[in-house]
């Protein structure tokens, strides 16, 4: 056949899309054993750390997450307040220029945490939210924790051998009974004054002075080769550049089989409602601006992107707020505040 003939051109096209059909194909094959229309479909076995009880959360199908992209900003250095650019953040800020990873941090966010930084430990301060939530999120990290390192959750101190990272620790809320219940705790916040109050905090306790609290990030950690039993993120991914990126770095500081846990705020009206319209503009529990709704991430795009970075999720639940009584339980409600507990495919 002529080359330069249409006949041949017409033949050559359709080679050339018979041929991507088929690459497109074996890509779908290749994302299908993962993917998370798959995961979507199951049920997800939840036990509740304080109850026990079974509860179970149906994901929804992946064509709500194809609908919905995942939440990320760039970030916009223009907009860091000149309270975070301490010669300090300065030189950790540049230092994360340098670093192959995309840089987690969003200087605007870590401005409004800097702003606040010396009420970490005012129990009816800003951080009161946090400080209510604890023994609940505490409650749900135990019975994981325990049951995937195969730990007494009776004992005084199961996580006696387990090496934690809490990433984005803040002044320590979390970091602290974590030390106290026996783990290795390494602390890091990318805000240099929540590190130094976590820091004089913990030092008030012999049990939490042992807590290893650096002001960095995680992507400076998966530099610098660290690995951890666990690595926890809570009530941070909501506040990073680019989710997708930050967990890849959490699955990096995470050993082989080992565990990640995140919660975080869904993007849900009701989370608008409750988490911004009456938290930050009603109850004025956070400062205005604390949240931003486009900023949070929905369960099922969680699970994806944990996925997507080697960590299978296992266990979710929600946190649920009763006005009444002023304290937060654990749910199979993940409309609002929920928690997710994966492990890391080895
Ligand atoms: C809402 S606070 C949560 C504090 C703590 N995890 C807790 O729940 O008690 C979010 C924290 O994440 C920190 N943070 C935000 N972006 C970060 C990043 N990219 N890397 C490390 N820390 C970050 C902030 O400085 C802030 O202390
Ligand atoms: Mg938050």
């Amino acid at each position: 056949m002529d080359p330069s003939s249409n006949k041949h051109r017409r033949a050559e096209s359709k080679k050339y899309i018979e041929r991507e059909k088929e690459r497109t194909k074996e890509k779908k094959e290749r994302m299908g054993s993962n993917s998370i229309s798959k995961m979507a479909a199951r049920h997800l076995r939840i036990l509740s750390g304080c109850n026990g009880a079974l509860l179970s959360v149906r994901f929804f199908s992946d064509s709500t997450l194809a609908q919905e992209p995942i939440a990320s900003t760039a970030i916009d250095s223009a907009s860091v307040s000149p309270s975070i650019n301490t010669a300090e953040n300065h030189s950790q800020l540049n230092n994360n220029k340098k670093h192959s990873a995309p840089s987690s941090l969003k200087h605007a966010e870590l401005a409004k945490f800097s702003a606040i930084a010396d009420t970490w430990w005012d129990a009816e301060g800003p951080y009161k939210p946090l400080h209510a939530l604890n023994p609940t999120r505490l409650a749900f990290i135990r019975s994981t924790l325990c049951r995937h390192f195969r730990k007494d959750p009776y004992s005084a101190r199961p996580f006696e051998g387990l090496n934690i990272v809490d990433v984005g620790c803040g002044g320590g809320i979390l970091s602290e009974p974590l030390a106290r219940m026996g783990a290795t705790v390494t602390g890091i916040d990318a805000v240099e004054k929540n590190i130094k109050i976590a820091r004089l905090h913990a030092d008030l306790d012999p049990e939490t002075s042992t807590i290893e609290y650096c002001c960095t990030t995680a992507e400076k950690l998966v530099e610098e080769q660290r690995k951890f039993d666990a690595v926890i993120a809570s009530e941070v991914i909501e506040h990073v550049a680019d989710p997708a990126e930050f967990c890849k770095s959490l699955s990096a500081l995470t050993v082989s089989e080992g565990a990640t846990v995140i919660s975080t705020i869904n993007r849900s009206m009701r989370a608008y409602a409750t988490a911004i319209i009456a938290a930050e503009h009603i109850l004025h529990w956070l400062p205005k601006g604390t949240h931003q709704w486009s900023s949070f991430l929905t369960p099922e795009e969680l699970v994806l992107i944990l996925q997507r970075a080697s960590i299978d999720v296992k266990e979710m639940a929600g946190f649920v707020y009763n006005p009444l009584t002023g304290r937060w339980s654990l749910s199979d409600d993940i409309s609002v505040n929920f928690i997710a507990f994966g492990t890391k495919n080895s």
